[in-house]
C-alpha cells in the first residue's frame, strides 16, 4: 500500500514584493481575492475552496510548500504510517497552521531535495460563488487545482520517491540532453509526469536545481479565449513571457508560461487531457509540444 493522494490542494508562496503579487495574481492571472486569518497575507481563490494560493511576506522569493489532499482522518493516518515505514520524517501542523490553511489536520515533510509537501484533509469551502475578475472558470474539482513542477537533483531517486513513497502514478516521460542541466554531453536526464486523478499530471519534476523551489505551477481554464485574454494582460502589465503559446504533446494542453514575482513560472492553459487509470499506459513523449512553447522567445 501507499499514500492515497486525491489531488493538489493549495500552494503557499513566499515573496519580498506583495504589491507585485497582488497585481500579478489579480490583474494578470485573474484569480479572485479571498479572505483569511492573517491580514498581511493574500488569499487567492479559483473555485469554492477558501484559498488555493496563499502569498505571504518574506525575505525570500520562492514556493514555500504545496498541499495535497487526502480523503479524511483515516487516509492521513495511513499516510503517517506509510511515511514512517519509508523513513520519511514528518511533523504535525500546529493549531495556527491549521487555522491559516483552513484544514482539519495536516502533516509536513520534505522530499530529498528540500521541496516541502503537506498532506491535509478537511479544507473549507465557501458558500459564496466564485466570481473571478475576468470571468474565467478554472478547471478544478476531481482534477485538483492544477499541476506543479518541482526541481530535483536525481531523476532516478525522484521517480522512486514520488511513486513508491508518495503513491503518484507515472503518466509520461520525456528525456532531455544532459548538457541542458550541466551533465556530460551525450547523457540523458528524465522529466517525469505523474498523476493521482484524471488530470494527466499533477506533479512533474525537472532534474535541475532552482532556488525558487519551483519550475512552474499550472492553472487550467475552461475556454481558449480565457488563455488569449490572459496573454493580453501579460503584455499590458509588462510581465515577462517565459514561453509563447503552444500545445503540449503529453497532456495536449494549450498554454503559455509567464514569470511570477517569486521567480518561478506560471503556466496558464486549457484543454488538458483527462486520463482514466484503468486504461492509461505510461508513455514517452518525443517532443515538448506539437507546436509553439518557444522558451527562448519571451526574452
Ligand atoms: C514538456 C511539458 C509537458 C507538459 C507540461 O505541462 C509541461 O510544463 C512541459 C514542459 C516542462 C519543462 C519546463 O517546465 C521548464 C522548461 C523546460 C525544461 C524546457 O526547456 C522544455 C520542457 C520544459
Ligand atoms: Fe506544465
Amino acid at each position: 500500500m501507499t499514500i492515497d493522494i486525491k489531488s493538489m490542494g493549495y500552494v503557499r508562496v513566499a515573496t519580498t514584493d506583495l504589491d507585485a503579487w497582488k497585481t500579478f495574481a489579480g490583474k494578470v492571472l485573474g484569480l479572485a481575492e479571498g479572505r483569511g486569518p492573517n491580514p498581511e497575507h493574500q488569499y487567492w481563490r479559483i473555485d469554492e475552496v477558501s484559498a488555493r494560493v496563499v502569498v505571504f511576506p518574506s525575505d525570500v522569493d520562492r514556493l514555500d510548500c504545496s498541499g495535497w489532499e487526502v480523503a479524511d482522518h483515516q487516509a492521513l493516518q495511513a499516510a503517517r504510517e506509510h511515511l514512517q515505514k519509508a523513513g520519511v520524517e514528518f511533523e504535525e501542523g500546529t493549531k495556527d497552521e491549521l487555522d491559516e490553511r483552513r484544514v482539519q489536520e495536516l502533516i509536513r515533510f520534505r522530499d530529498p531535495w528540500d521541496n516541502v509537501f503537506e498532506l491535509f484533509h478537511g479544507i473549507t469551502y465557501e458558500s459564496r460563488p466564485i466570481v473571478t475578475p475576468y470571468a474565467a472558470r478554472f478547471v478544478t474539482g476531481d482534477q485538483g487545482m492544477g499541476h506543479l513542477v518541482v526541481p530535483v537533483l536525481d531523476d532516478v531517486e525522484a521517480l522512486r520517491f514520488y511513486t513508491e513513497v508518495l503513491g503518484f502514478r507515472l503518466r509520461d516521460s520525456m528525456s532531455m540532453p544532459g548538457e541542458f542541466v550541466g551533465k556530460e554531453p551525450g547523457s540523458k536526464v528524465w522529466l517525469r509526469f505523474l498523476g493521482v486523478n484524471p488530470r494527466h499530471h499533477s506533479l512533474a519534476f525537472l532534474p535541475m536545481p532552482n532556488p525558487s523551489k519551483c519550475v512552474h505551477i499550472m492553472f487550467e481554464v475552461d475556454e481558449l479565449d480565457h488563455v488569449g485574454r490572459a496573454l493580453e494582460r501579460v503584455r499590458k502589465h509588462g510581465a515577462k513571457l517565459s514561453a509563447t503559446l503552444g500545445r503540449h504533446m503529453n497532456d495536449e494542453m494549450i498554454s503559455f508560461y509567464v514569470r511570477s514575482p517569486s521567480g518561478f513560472d506560471i503556466e496558464f492553459g486549457t484543454e488538458g487531457l483527462r486520463v482514466d487509470d484503468h486504461k492509461w499506459v505510461a508513455r514517452e513523449s518525443t517532443a515538448v509540444s506539437y507546436w509553439g512553447h518557444d522558451f527562448g522567445a519571451g526574452s
